[in-house]
């Protein structure tokens, strides 16, 4: 009995080796011999780096970085097994997570610090970057990750701008400057978390603005912003960033990593499915074992669960969700792979509790999340074939 175990991270609780983990104490709890493989995943946000510098036995590196209100921070990326390939988490420098509810202003929080570490990976031998993105307190459109890597963003008095995405709306003109040359022969793809664009109503500032402290007033403003930043950047670079989709990823980062640094962008969870290698473990796989946090209706959109079912499916290989929260639209993954989902949660707790439990709860529940899927598994060697 083989068993890929491939969650997500339950944000706040479990990062996704932990999941994995208390999963895989679940199945052996039943069947000792059962051949388990783990694969902790991620969609492209924040796990990502844990995620493959797991999958490829590399390793954790440390950079100082400018943090989204301006202080320093001590950023972590990964270098992979490869020796050539790092991977830069935009959210470990530029992230929510870093800013207190009180200060979050993306009128002012900037991404120059996720371009300090693209530079810090180069420098530590990278020669291909994967970046993932989500998870952001930016709305600048990586104008602080161009500043970074040496563009000018100047003002109509040839002046440059400040950080954020406020100051954009006097963007006049932008040179290439001397460091850009530091990524020249780096490949770079970006693992977007979302497939929103640039602007408009389903763009960066209007879905994403308002968790990072955005008024009605300050979406509009920041929305008019980066369509300048699309207009000054098709203008005097060539590049065309205002329809592809992730362009509004982290606060419209990811238009900005193609204007400044040539990225691709992807689908998150498709890069690390095929980073982490997972085709060949669910080739040969009888059950698979996913989760995440929150199972709803965003998590047919490139979630890292249904990406997974979606994959072990395509095999015929039946996969089983176990998630902390079940949202409404939990449902539609019934038809996007996933055979089953359980929460965790055994009964009315407080989230707090279930956030403190959810290693044991998460154990729990796989042992019989297993349990019955080998009581079907039974059932169909006997040939009923009543239900
Ligand atoms: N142990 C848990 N029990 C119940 N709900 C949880 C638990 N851990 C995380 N969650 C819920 O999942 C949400 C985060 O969803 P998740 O899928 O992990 O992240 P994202 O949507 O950013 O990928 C949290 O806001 C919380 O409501
Ligand atoms: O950073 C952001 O703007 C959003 C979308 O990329 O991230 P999250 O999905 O974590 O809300």
């Amino acid at each position: 009995m083989r068993v890929v175990i491939a969650p997500d991270k339950f944000k706040g609780s479990l990062t996704a080796s932990q999941a994995a983990q208390a999963m895989a104490r679940g199945v052996r709890s039943v069947l000792p011999s059962a051949e388990i493989e783990q694969v902790p995943m991620a969609d492209g946000g924040e796990g990502i780096v844990e995620a493959l510098v797991a999958a490829t036995g590399g390793t954790f590196h440390t950079a100082e970085a400018t943090g989204p209100l301006g202080k320093p921070v001590q950023a972590r990326f990964g270098m992979l097994g490869d020796g050539r390939t790092a991977v830069v988490e935009m959210a470990t420098a530029s992230g929510l997570v870093l800013v207190p509810a009180d200060k979050r202003d993306p009128l002012s929080t900037t991404t120059r610090g996720t371009g300090e570490l693209l530079l810090a990976a180069v420098a530590a031998g990278a020669r291909r970057l994967i970046v993932g993105i989500g998870g952001s307190a930016s709305n600048d459109g990586g104008a602080g990750l161009a500043q970074a890597l040496g563009f000018r963003l100047l003002d109509s008095d040839g002046q440059e701008i400040g950080p954020g995405g406020g100051p954009l709306g006097r963007l006049a003109r932008i040179e290439p400057g001397g460091r850009t040359p530091g990524l020249s022969g780096v490949e770079i793809a970006v693992a977007c978390d979302v497939t929103n664009p640039l602007c408009g109503p389903d763009g960066a500032s209007a879905v994403y603005g308002p968790q990072k402290g955005a008024t009605p007033e300050m979406v509009a403003e920041l929305d008019r912003n980066l369509t300048r930043l699309a207009q000054v950047v098709e203008r005097d670079l060539g590049v065309s960033i205002a329809t592809i989709p992730g362009a509004g990823a982290a606060g419209g980062l990811g238009g900005g990593l193609v204007a400044f640094a040539g990225g691709r962008l992807e689908r998150g969870i498709d890069l690390v499915i095929d980073a982490v290698g997972l085709k060949d473990h669910l080739k040969r796989a009888d059950l698979c074992l996913t989760g995440e946090g929150s199972l709803d209706a965003q998590s047919a959109f490139g979630k890292t669960a249904v990406g997974v079912a979606r994959l072990a499916r395509s095999f015929g290989c039946p996969t089983i969700a176990l998630v902390g929260s079940i949202g409404d639209g939990a449902e539609k993954a019934l038809d996007e792979g996933i055979d089953a989902y359980f929460s965790i949660c055994p009964g009315p707790i407080r989230l707090e509790t279930a956030v403190a439990e959810a290693s044991n709860l998460l154990e729990k529940a796989a042992e019989q999340a297993f349990r019955g899927f080998l009581a079907g598994s039974r059932h169909r060697k006997r040939g009923d074939r009543r239900v």
